[in-house]
């Protein structure tokens, strides 16, 4: 019998295409020394258990775009990967060209992974989304093709609810209209519609990790809290749930949006949402350019309906920082630059420190354990499956990963293929129309894996097939 050091299977069998050639290595092992001593916090954890290896570590090839936190570089770099860090996204030839290459991809909000560039990411297994949004991703073509998507559900909700209580306050005294006449050496002190937040109602539309943080926050300052959801939730504090978004528009102050971007909520705050918003209310858009009507806003703005606005996010956003919020980049923006109490913030609701380095550590250990172990618990397109870590005292176990159709009669096929050997466990679960199998096999030699791998590489279900050990 051959020990895990010694087994070797042909150059790719391990990537989800037999015929790569760029996979780095024919030769698989657990190469324990390649941790070193800087072991980050996700393999800390579990010291006994044997490091799965899809291939040598120091040959996976992860691509970082938009600046992505320092803590999860380490975390990458600590498992001895390979990473390539750009501080911003990629135009969509040049992501092309180095998206062929990559095994791993992180990005924040700006790289849009569309269909168009996933078909020439060859290699790729696993994308990271290092945000809350996965909008840029083209979800259902990744699950398709066996690639999984991760991002961090809530590590920057309390920024971005801040962010958002901050800005109603400035909104409500004109803060930001002040503090420009005065940077242009002007003295305005006036009171005529400025006001307190206390006792007045903000509205929330999305009700989910930051619309419900928000809502203690602002109740603390002393606002009534309503929300709107499709969703019947648990109502945090005195908050209350209303039916319709037409009775939150009806009776806020103040209206915030905190929804994803999906077909259902483009310009779900239009003109017709303007009109039935009260007289003198004020709208705040921190969740995707998507959700406003931008023209209709200035339209609301400009006949007074609406007293004020925030926005942190815009239809389109350039790749990088510099003078780009002109009309090239969105017609309207010289008219929203030339209204009176609007607040215009460069995509920042997210961007603390707090958040950025959380959301480093968390996105890149989901990266880690996904690579090394096939675990896609928090996967956001794949059917979550963990089983428990193979330890040192197995020293002749594999652990096989099977991406398939959702089909009739693949698990009888895929069962006979492993049934000729031994299963220690095995889980397996579906998520519309792709399925994910995860069995941990043992008492196997190279001559075993490679046939094992060919078989189920054979099946017509085959999404992906993945060895580890
Ligand atoms: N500005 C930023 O930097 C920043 C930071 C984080 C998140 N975001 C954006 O904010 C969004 C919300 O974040 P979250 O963490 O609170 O998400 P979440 O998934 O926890 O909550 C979203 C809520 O919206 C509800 N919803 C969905 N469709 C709806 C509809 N048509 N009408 C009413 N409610 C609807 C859902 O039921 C859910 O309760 C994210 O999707 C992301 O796009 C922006
Ligand atoms: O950091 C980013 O680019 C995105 C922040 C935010 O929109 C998110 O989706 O988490």
């Amino acid at each position: 019998m051959a020990s895990a050091q010694d087994i070797k299977l042909p150059a790719g069998a391990l990537a989800h295409q037999v015929s790569l050639s760029t996979s780095p290595s024919a030769v698989l092992h657990s190469p324990l020394s390649s941790f070193g001593t800087s072991i980050p916090r996700a393999a800390a954890a579990s010291v006994s258990a044997k490091q799965l290896k899809p291939f040598a570590t120091e040959d996976v090839k992860i691509l970082l775009l938009e600046n992505v936190n320092q803590t999860g570089r380490d975390v990458l770099a600590g498992q001895g990967y390979q990473v390539e860090f750009l501080k911003t996204s990629l135009p969509e030839d040049e992501l092309i060209e180095k998206i062929r290459d990559v095994h791993v991809i992180g990005i924040r909000s700006k790289t849009k992974l569309t269909a168009r560039v996933l078909k020439e990411a060859r290699n790729l297994i696993v994308i990271g989304c290092f945000c809350i949004g996965t909008n840029q991703v083209d979800l259902k073509y990744a699950a398709d093709h066996g690639i999984a998507v991760f991002n961090s559900p809530f590590s920057n909700s309390r920024s971005v609810a801040e962010l958002v209580i901050a800005e109603i306050v400035v909104l409500a005294r004109q803060l930001g209209d002040r503090s420009n006449e005065m940077h242009n050496g002007t003295w305005n002190k006036v009171s005529n519609k400025c006001w307190e937040i206390r006792g007045k109602t903000l509205g929330i539309i999305g009700y989910g990790h930051i619309g419900s943080q928000l809502s203690v926050l602002a109740e603390a300052m002393g606002m009534n809290v309503i929300y709107y959801d499709v969703v019947n939730l648990m109502a945090m504090g005195t908050t209350r749930q209303v039916a319709t978004l037409e009775d939150l528009l009806g009776e806020a102050d103040f209206v915030t949006c905190h929804v994803p971007e999906l077909p259902e909520t483009e310009n779900m705050i239009g003109q017709k949402q303007f009109e039935h918003m009260k007289t003198g209310s004020y709208l705040i858009n921190a969740s995707r350019g998507s959700v406003v009507d931008i023209p209709a806003l200035v339209q609301a703005m400009r006949s007074g309906k609406v007293a004020g606005a925030a926005l942190d996010v815009y239809p389109n956003e350039p790749a990088g920082n510099g003078d780009y919020f002109t009309n090239d980049l969105n017609s309207w923006a010289a008219d929203l630059r030339g209204l009176k109490n609007i607040i215009l913030t460069p995509h920042i609701g997210g961007s603390t420190e707090e958040a950025q380095s959380a959301i480093g550590v968390e996105v890149s250990q989901a990266l880690v354990k996904y690579v090394n172990e096939g675990t896609t618990q928090g996967a956001v397109n794949l059917p979550e499956v963990a089983l428990r870590s193979l330890t040192m005292d197995q020293p002749n176990c594999a652990r096989v990963i099977y991406i398939h159709q959702n089909i009739p009669g693949v698990l009888r096929k895929v069962n006979e293929i492993l049934g000729d050997h031994n299963v220690d466990k095995q889980m397996t679960d579906s998520r519309d129309d792709v399925a994910y199998l995860m069995a941990d096999i043992s008492d196997v030699d190279t001559v075993m894996l490679k046939d094992l791998y060919e078989r189920l590489e054979g099946l017509s279900s085959r999404i992906m097939t993945r060895i580890l050990y």
